[in-house]
């Protein structure tokens, strides 16, 4: 069926489906016929709105199964980073809202408690579930409730090192639990490591198929439920142990193992499902997709079988926008320049090469690229290890995924003053994943750690120059961040003073306007509309963040008025910083911090966000010559005792 023929048969099938019942009085043929329509559906969807496309075309049969077999939301089914649960999402009673997927008051990309009583888990940080679904057992032993916890959890996420702290506890705490992994072989790319090198001795052997035959066999004539069940499909491949080996590392650690089951067989997965939900301790169900699966632009996608792309054409897979230059191109391609100087250069992705940029060093140098999986913690701390090695790792992570490794920032890398180059994409607002995809945590806290170095470039040049410093410094750590999306338009200084750039300065010195990041061209207008006030502003670029310039104390103390604006948080960030500096040297010019909230941001696109916040030029301009004209109206005695203040 093609997908325009599948949108205009969504009326059919699809169209009865108003929540899990629904899909669990269908006979398996039509069930063939609603998975073929919730793919079309979510092609036709997907692809104007942007989104998770290939996680999800490989989960339909798994989630169909799910609802089948337990009773959602009585029963828990939890999504390890959530970005794989749309299908969850349409059979629990939102269709309609995919029209608006991730856009700003429509449904959110991943599971969202405002949005249903089905969803629990809204981080999108991977490799968490496994832990919540251990206390959430652990909860309903004490309270004595008969609800079944199901946690699924990809291959990729299985890399993290959190599920195997949570596979320990789960294995002593015995409790029912069911663990889903949806091996579909990739992260992004194909996931690497020892694990995966073990699942796909499980997926690939040559005697899978045999499994499966026998599997399907033997549960097609045995009337049993449970246990029983279990033993059936235990027995079955412990007499095929031969064939198909390694389940034994799950076992060993004390959890039960069924599988490999062909995830796109709905009625395998239900079997496997049942099996396990009947058991009465923690099993894990190991379920063999494909990425993409049913649309063929995704499966033949090699970079990440469209992982998730922006708006995309249905009939090529082919992105809608068109390409431009993206803060990650610019930084990728320096790295490798300064690679080519420097055979101590090396690189770090945690899972993310191409999204990342570190996929072209990989090309280049690939004995000098090292894919950690998803494990930003591991990351850190084995770049800790290269550098007291000799080598300089550049750890190239999203901003927002850098917060989970904090300790081993601060005691395995800084503390032992190791030269680690941190580079943070998708830096302060994001947008469209919402609040728990916004890299706008990383100045505060990253910003007390001793004597690391934060830059924020303001574009292309800075970007290139910025990187470069921080690969030179030898004595400890840095972090070298930027946002998402088109790299802004090169702005040049006018001059330096120390570290800090000059960006537009005027006769009058009444406003020092730092503008981080960025937010550079954003201060320029910002300037230009001011001085139509009559006020004369100064704008200046840090460039490095942390610690705070002393130049930039001094420029301060010129000024009648200091304004910050960050694309970070202003509890602790630059502004903040910059305010207890100039406390510290007793600069008593009053400074006004902008920045965004210490708060949940909904999902939107970047400039919606933005705007909510109030950080236009627009507005930060009205700010601005609300505040230095309010000075104007102060009395004569407060503006001098201020003056005073701005020579010391
Ligand atoms: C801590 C963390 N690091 C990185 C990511 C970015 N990320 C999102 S999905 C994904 C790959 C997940 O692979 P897998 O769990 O196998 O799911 P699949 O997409 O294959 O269904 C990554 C690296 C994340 N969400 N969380
Ligand atoms: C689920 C997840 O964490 C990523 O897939 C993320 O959605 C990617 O974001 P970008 O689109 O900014 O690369
Ligand atoms: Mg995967």
């Amino acid at each position: 069926m093609s997908v325009e023929e599948g949108t205009a048969n969504h009326g059919r099938l699809l169209g009865t489906v108003r929540g899990p019942q629904d899909v669990k009085r269908m006979s398996a043929e039509q069930l063939d016929i609603l998975a073929a329509e919730i793919r079309d559906f979510l092609i036709a969807k997907v692809s104007r709105t942007g989104g998770h496309i290939g996680p999800n075309l490989g989960v339909v049969e798994l989630t169909l199964a799910m609802h089948r077999v337990f009773d959602s939301p009585r029963d828990r089914l939890l999504f390890d980073t959530g970005h794989q649960a749309y299908v969850h999402k349409i059979l629990t009673g939102r269709q309609d809202g995919f029209d608006k997927l991730r856009q700003r008051g429509g449904l959110s990309g991943y599971p969202s408690q405002a949005e249903s009583e089905h969803d629990l888990i809204e981080n999108s940080h991977a490799s968490t579930a496994l832990s919540y679904a251990d206390g959430l057992a652990k909860a309903y032993a004490v309270r004595g409730e008969q609800r079944s916890v199901v946690a699924v959890v990809g291959d990729g996420a299985l890399t993290g090192g959190m599920c195997w702290e949570a596979l320990n506890n789960i294995a002593t705490a015995g409790n029912p639990l069911v663990i889903v992994v949806n091996d579909n072989g990739r992260s992004y790319s194909p996931t690497i490591g020892g694990l995966a090198d073990h699942l796909s001795s499980l997926r690939l052997n040559p005697g899978y198929e045999k499994v499966l035959d026998t599997v399907k066999e033997a549960l097609g004539s045995t009337p049993l439920v449970g246990k029983p069940m279990y033993e059936v499909l235990h027995a079955v491949k412990k007499g095929i142990k031969d064939a198909v080996a390694p389940q034994a590392m799950f076992e060993d650690l004390g959890i039960k193992y069924v599988g490999p089951v062909d995830g796109h067989d709905v009625a395998a997965v239900e079997s496997a499902l049942r099996a396990a939900k009947n058991f009465g301790g923690p099993v894990i169900v190991h379920a063999v997709t494909r990425k993409g699966y049913g649309y063929r632009p995704a499966e033949e996608d090699e970079a990440d079988c469209l992982h998730g792309p922006g708006a995309f054409d249905v009939e090529t897979g082919q992105l809608v926008a068109a390409p431009s230059v993206k803060w990650t191109h610019v930084f990728a391609d320096e790295l490798v320049a300064i690679a080519d100087e420097r055979p101590d250069v090396v690189g770090i992705t945690a899972a993310m090469a191409e999204p990342t940029g570190i996929a072209k060093l990989a090309r280049k140098y690939p004995e000098r690229t090292y894919d950690v999986g998803i494990a930003e913690q591991h990351a850190a701390t084995s770049a800790a290890g290269l550098a007291m090695g000799g080598l300089h790792p550049v750890v190239a992570v999203y901003a927002t995924f850098l917060n989970r490794a904090f300790d081993q920032v601060l005691l395995d890398v800084a503390m032992h003053k190791l030269p680690v180059t941190f580079v943070l994409d998708r830096a302060g607002v994001t947008g469209p994943d919402g609040p728990s995809h916004y890299g706008i945590w990383d100045m505060s806290v990253f910003g007390v750690v001793p004597g690391l170095r934060i830059a924020a470039p303001r574009d292309a040049g800075s970007l290139r120059e910025e990187l470069r410093e921080a690969v030179a410094v030898d004595d400890g750590p840095t972090i070298v961040r930027f946002p998402t999306g088109t790299v802004a338009a090169d702005l040049p200084a006018v001059r330096r003073v120390g570290t800090v750039d000059v960006l537009a300065e005027s006769a009058r010195t009444d406003v020092l306007l730092v503008a981080v990041g960025s937010f550079g061209a954003l201060g320029m207008e910002v300037a230009a509309r001011v001085a139509e006030q009559g006020y004369g502003v100064t704008v200046v670029d840090p460039r490095w963040v942390r610690p705070v310039p002393a130049e930039l104390v001094e420029l301060a103390a010129g000024h009648r008025l200091v304004v910050t604006v960050e694309d970070g948080v202003r509890v602790g960030g630059v502004g903040d910083a910059l305010a207890q500096a100039m406390r510290d040297a007793d600069v008593r010019v009053p400074l006004r911090d902008l920045g965004v909230p210490a708060d949940w941001h909904p999902h939107g696109t970047r400039a919606q966000i933005l705007a909510d916040l109030g950080l236009t030029a627009q507005d930060v301009a009205r700010d601005v010559t609300g505040w230095i004209s309010g000075l104007d109206a102060q009395p004569v005695d407060d503006v001098q005792r201020d003056e005073a203040g701005a020579k010391n």
